[in-house]
This record gives C-alpha cells, sequence and structure tokens, in this order.
C-alpha cells in the first residue's frame, strides 16, 4: 500500500484523492495544518472499530474522535506516560532484557535458527507486563505465545482494518458477515481474546495488590488506580477506563515496538558498514566505563549514532503506514493551494513524508542513519510522523523509546548478530501497523556475560 502511495504522489503530485470522500496529502507544510498541536482536527470514523469493548462510556485515546473531549480525557492520566514516570521503571525493563539475553542465549551454537522479529515482540509484550501490571506476561520465561494473544493480534489486524478503511454503510454488512466466514469469525473470537485478557490482567493486578499490603509496586495500573481514587468522580475515571487503558496497550503496545526492533536490526545486518559503526560506538563507550549493564537509558541517549540508526529505522519503516485521517473542519481547510470543503477527509502517510527528498535529501529512499548527523536537523525531525503529530501523537511512545534505547546496545555488545539467510530480503504485510515476517538469524556470544 505505502509503495503504491508513494508511487501515485510521485505521479500525481501532493494531493490524491483515495476515495471519493478522502484526501491524502503528501506536503510537508500541511503536517501543521492537518496535525495541530492546538484545536486539532477531528479524527475519522476510520478509528471508531478499534475498540468494541465497551470498558467506559469514555472512548480510549486512539478511538476518540472529538479533538475536544480527547484532550479532556488525556490531561487526567497523561502524566503516566511522560518519560521521566516510565524511567522510574527502568530497573523492570532492565529485568526483561536480561532474561531476554539469557534466552537467546540459547540459541548462540548456531545449530538452529532464532527468529528475532518474534522473540522482539515477546520481549515487547513482557515489559508491558512490567510496566503495567508489575509482572511479565510468561512470554520469554516459556519461549511461547502466551495466552495466544500474539497469534489473536496477527488475526484480528486484517479483519479490523479492512473494516476501518470500509465505507461507513458497508461496515455492518463485514460485521454480519463474520457470523459465516470463518476467518472473520476467529478475527472476531481473537479481539475478544484481547478484550478479555486485558479485564483479566487489571482484576488479577488488583487481587495482589489487595493481599501484599501496599508494598506493591507503583506500576501503571497502580497509578491508574490512584487517579481513581483520588478524583475518579470528579472526572468520572473508573475502574473501566483503568481495563481500556490496559487493553490498549496489550493492542498497541507490542506489535508496534516490535515492528521498530524489527527494521532497526534488519537495516543492520543488510547495512554491514553501519552495523560496525555502531558497534564501535558501543565498545567504545562500554571500554570508557560509560555503559551500563543492562544499559540505562540516560547512557543510551549519549551515542549519537545509536539515536540516528534507530531514528533512521523509524524513518524508512515507520510502524503505522497509513494515511492517518482527520475531518475537514466546517471552514474546510486548504492543502497545497486546494481547498478541501468539510466532510472530507484528509490525512498523511508517514511511509509517504518520510521519504521526501526535498526534506530528506536526494538519498531518502536510502536508509543512511549518518544524515541525521549533519547539522541542523530540526526540519527533518519537524516531518518524522512515526508516532503521528499534534495533539493526537502517540501516547506510548516514551515506553518504546526506552524499549529501543536500552535493549539494542545491551545486546549487540553481548552477541553478534546476522541474517541466517543471507540477502533474505523480510516481507510486511500493511495492515495499518506495517509488521514483517522473516527475521530469522545467527547469533554468536561476543564476550562472556
Ligand atoms: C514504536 C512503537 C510505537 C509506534 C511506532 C506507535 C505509533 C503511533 C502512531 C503513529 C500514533 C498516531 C495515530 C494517529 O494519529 O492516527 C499512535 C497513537 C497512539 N499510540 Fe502508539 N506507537 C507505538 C507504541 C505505543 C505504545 C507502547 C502504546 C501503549 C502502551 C501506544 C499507544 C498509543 C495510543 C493510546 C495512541 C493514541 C494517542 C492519542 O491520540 O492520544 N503506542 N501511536
Amino acid at each position: 500500500m505505502e509503495h503504491t502511495q508513494r508511487r501515485l504522489h510521485q505521479q500525481y503530485g501532493p494531493l490524491i484523492r483515495i476515495t471519493p470522500n478522502e484526501v491524502a496529502c503528501a506536503s510537508p507544510e500541511a503536517i501543521k495544518q492537518i496535525y495541530r498541536n492546538q484545536g486539532g482536527l477531528d479524527k475519522t470514523d476510520f478509528y471508531t472499530v478499534w475498540n468494541s469493548q465497551n470498558y467506559s462510556k469514555h472512548p480510549d485515546m486512539f478511538t476518540a474522535i472529538s479533538d475536544k473531549q480527547h484532550g479532556e480525557r488525556r490531561r487526567i492520566f497523561n502524566q503516566v506516560y511522560t518519560l521521566s514516570n516510565v524511567l522510574k521503571s527502568e530497573e523492570y525493563i532492565d529485568k526483561c532484557s536480561e532474561l531476554f539475553l539469557k534466552r537467546i542465549a540459547e540459541y548462540q551454537d548456531g545449530t538452529k535458527p532464532l527468529d528475532l522479529g518474534k522473540w522482539l515482540q515477546m520481549y515487547a509484550f513482557d515489559v508491558i507486563g512490567e510496566l503495567y501490571f508489575g509482572r511479565m506476561f510468561g512470554f520469554l520465561e516459556t519461549g511461547a505465545d502466551h495466552g495466544s494473544w500474539i497469534e489473536s493480534l496477527d488475526l484480528l489486524m486484517p479483519f479490523l482494518c479492512m473494516t476501518a478503511v470500509a465505507p461507513t454503510y458497508v461496515r455492518s454488512l463485514i460485521l454480519m458477515s463474520a457470523l459465516v466466514v470463518p476467518g472473520s469469525l476467529k478475527a472476531l473470537k481473537a479481539i475478544d481474546n484481547i478484550g478479555v485478557a486485558a479485564r483479566k490482567c487489571v482484576a488479577e493486578r488488583f487481587d495482589t495488590a489487595s493481599k501484599d499490603e501496599g508494598q506493591h509496586r507503583t506500576d501503571i495500573v497502580e497509578q491508574l488506580h490512584e487517579i481513581h481514587l483520588e478524583k475518579g468522580e470528579k472526572v468520572d475515571f473508573q475502574i473501566g477506563d483503568i481495563q481500556q487503558e490496559a487493553y490498549v496497550a496489550l493492542f498497541a503496545g507490542s506489535d508496534t515496538t516490535a515492528i521498530a526492533f524489527r527494521s532497526v536490526f534488519y537495516h543492520l545486518m543488510r547495512y554491514p558498514a553501519v552495523y560496525d559503526q555502531l558497534l564501535q560506538e558501543i565498545d567504545t563507550a562500554a571500554d570508557n566505563g560509560q555503559l551500563s549493564s543492562p544499559v540505562k537509558y540516560a547512557e543510551a541517549v549519549k551515542l549519537p549514532f545509536l539515536c540516528a540508526c534507530i531514528k533512521e529505522a523509524l524513518r524508512v519503516h515507520p510502524g503505522v503506514a497509513l494515511t492517518m485521517a482527520r475531518k475537514a473542519p466546517a471552514e474546510g481547510i486548504e492543502l497545497c493551494g486546494t481547498y478541501i470543503p468539510a466532510g472530507y477527509r484528509v490525512g498523511m502517510n508517514g511511509a509517504v513524508i518520510h521519504f521526501d527528498k526535498s526534506i530528506f535529501g536526494p538519498d531518502a529512499d536510502e536508509y543512511r542513519p549518518s544524515r541525521w548527523l549533519e547539522g541542523d536537523t530540526s526540519t527533518m525531525d519537524k516531518c518524522m510522523l512515526q508516532f503521528g503529530a499534534g495533539t493526537r501523537t502517540c501516547i506510548g511512545k516514551n515506553i518504546s523509546l526506552a524499549e529501543l534505547h536500552k535493549l539494542i546496545p545491551y545486546l549487540l555488545r553481548n552477541f553478534k548478530v546476522e541474517m541466517w539467510e543471507k540477502d533474505k530480503v523480510w516481507k510486511t504485510r500493511n495492515l495499518w501497523f506495517n509488521k514483517q515476517v522473516g527475521l530469522e538469524v545467527r547469533v554468536t556470544a561476543r564476550r562472556s556475560k
């Protein structure tokens, strides 16, 4: 999809009509018009299909349509997702990282490939477990798909994405068809599986908290619970709202982060000179006593080439790779000199904007991390949509950024990672989340831990 959209923009210019009532825009200047920092445009009903769980009478942050309502709700718990707050739980991310390394060490005799893509998703899930519920779910411990959650996400994404991009009037037909089409029925069951899991995880968390008399960790569910106790009545933040946050985390917190990890490792393996340069930076820092084991976030962000490799991987392969649609406001909106009347949908796709040569340079199609180290990069930064933009920027980005910056140098310091089949190209499937398959690797120990 993203390849087609890039080609169409090349052929027809920065504005293309992708459905009878939706216009995709590829002009970087339009980012601040569509994704405003204040008074944002409302989302479209593309989003409503992604949460049908009825946890709360309020929508979750991702599916909330009205920007005003979204702002009011997000203010209630935004603080929980700040970087400084996420980093208060850094030691628990480390616990997951240590277990992750221990588990992949089991593959270092080189007799069988390690499905790094799958293990990274299991890692991302267990980090969500630690951060939200004070314990890993057990993906890394068992090396298996706990509760079939990964399988469930893989089943539900095609169904929900197809429903979300379908015209509004066709949706009920798609939903009804699920009763007779076996694949769709499986998808509905998969949605239910994640929905039930979120309720269960929160209930179990409360159960543990009631037994351990205040000795429990202040994980995210605990913090949300405190918000409920302190001002739940005043702002109407109830247990259902906590379950809803847990649901979004299970839904949005593992696939996206794993996609980002896969992109970093895939590109490093395909560009050995970049891999070597990064390794040199990591080893020098470690040899100079500037890297702990596991690596601290504050240490990782002082490694410029590491940060550049991560950013470049998110540029060439953003996790969300469809147009993030918004409603044109009542007064209409002028984009690229064309007036778009109210009622139309307008949006941009990170996987299009990130390849704009006027912003990222003539070699924008290439993976080249050092572009982020050459002079003033503020214009490029403003055109990065990997976490969305404006009032609806990703609430979980600090969780993912902490995972990425911490795990990558820790892993590379300890293991050499190579493609199992040299030059094998990954396969990607763009269903809103642009997930990759085929990241089988050989790992070899670099040093004893
Ligand atoms: C590398 C990892 C991630 C990527 C690439 C990513 C990407 C995005 C993008 C592009 C958006 C904007 C969507 C739009 O405007 O239509 C978004 C929003 C959102 N993401 Fe993420 N995300 C990541 C991780 C997470 C995590 C870990 C969580 C939760 C634990 C999360 C929860 C959300 C929520 C709730 C929203 C809606 C925010 C709002 O409108 O206030 N994401 N994400």
